[in-house]
C-alpha cells in the first residue's frame, strides 16, 4: 500500500483530504524495523517524529536500580518522537519495536511548516500529548498511593475498559500483557505480579478465556475492590 493511503488511518492526520495526504506522505521516509530492535534511544538528540503505520511499540525508561519502567505502549495510528522535535531537547525514554514496525518518520523542518499551514494536526498533537500526560500522572499517582494487587486491579479496569468489550455475562474478554511486561508498567517484580494473578484466579476474578494469553475479567468486582481501598 502507498504511503498516503497508510497516512489516511492515521488519526493525526484525520482532517487532510487526499492531496494534502500526498503531501504528507512526500516528507515522510518509510522505516521498516525488526521486533526487539531500538528505534530510539534515551539521550540521543532527535528532530523527527514516528508514526507508527503498522507493529507496536514500547516507551521505557530504566530506574535509578536498573529496574526497566514501561511508560507507554503504543500501536498502530499512534506516534511518538514528538517531544524532542517540539522541545530541542535529547530524547526522553528509549522505543523499542515489540513486533516487526513499521514507521513514517517526519521531519522536524518539514512538520513544523506542515502544523503551521495546518492547525488540526498540532491541535490533535497536542491532545494526545495532553491524553498521555493525564495517563501518565494517573499511574504515577498508583505507584505511589497503592499496593501492588491494587495496582494491577486498577491497570486491568483501565485495560478492559479500554481495549475490550463486556460480553453478556459482564465479563470482558482481553488479552493481558505478559507478567514481565505488567511488572514493568506497575513498578514491581514479575513474581508479585504472578502471585496476584494467581490470586485473582482463585478468587474467580479471572478466569482463563480460550485461546493463548485470553483472560476473561469481572471488571465490576475489581472496581467495587477498588473503591474499598
Ligand atoms: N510518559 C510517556 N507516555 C507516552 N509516551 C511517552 C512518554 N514519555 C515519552 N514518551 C514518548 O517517547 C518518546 C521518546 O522520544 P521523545 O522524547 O522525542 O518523544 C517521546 C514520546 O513520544
Amino acid at each position: 500500500m502507498e504511503m498516503h493511503e497508510l497516512l489516511r488511518k492515521v488519526p493525526l492526520f484525520s482532517e487532510l483530504n487526499e492531496s494534502e495526504l500526498k503531501a504528507v506522505a512526500s516528507l515522510a521516509s518509510s522505516i521498516d524495523i525488526r521486533k526487539k530492535s531500538i528505534v530510539v534511544q534515551e539521550h540521543d538528540p532527535g528532530d523527527s517524529l514516528f508514526v507508527i503505520l503498522s507493529g507496536e511499540v514500547k516507551i521505557s525508561t530504566y530506574s535509578t536500580e536498573g529496574r526497566e519502567v514501561v511508560l507507554a505502549l503504543l500501536g498502530k495510528g499512534s506516534f511518538f518522537g514528538e517531544m524532542s522535535l517540539l522541545d530541542e531537547e535529547p530524547r526522553s525514554a528509549n522505543v523499542t519495536t515489540m513486533e516487526d514496525s513499521k514507521f513514517a518518520n517526519i521531519r522536524r523542518r518539514d512538520l513544523v511548516p506542515l502544523m503551521m499551514d495546518q492547525p488540526a494536526i498540532a491541535l490533535k498533537l497536542l491532545a494526545e500529548v495532553a491524553s498521555r500526560l493525564r495517563k501518565t500522572s494517573r499511574v504515577l499517582e498508583r505507584i505511589s498511593s497503592m499496593d501492588v494487587p491494587h495496582r494491577l486491579y486498577s491497570y486491568l479496569v483501565d485495560h478492559c475498559q479500554r481495549f475490550s468489550q463486556q460480553d453478556a455475562d459482564g465479563r470482558y474478554s482481553t488479552v493481558l500483557p505478559t507478567h514481565q511486561l505488567l511488572a514493568d508498567q506497575l513498578s514491581t517484580s514479575r513474581e508479585t505480579i504472578s502471585r496476584a494473578i494467581s490470586q485473582l484466579k482463585k478468587d474467580g476474578i479471572l478466569i482463563q478465556g480460550e485461546g493463548r494469553g485470553k483472560m476473561r475479567v469481572d471488571v465490576d468486582t475489581l472496581e467495587g475492590l477498588l473503591d474499598e481501598f
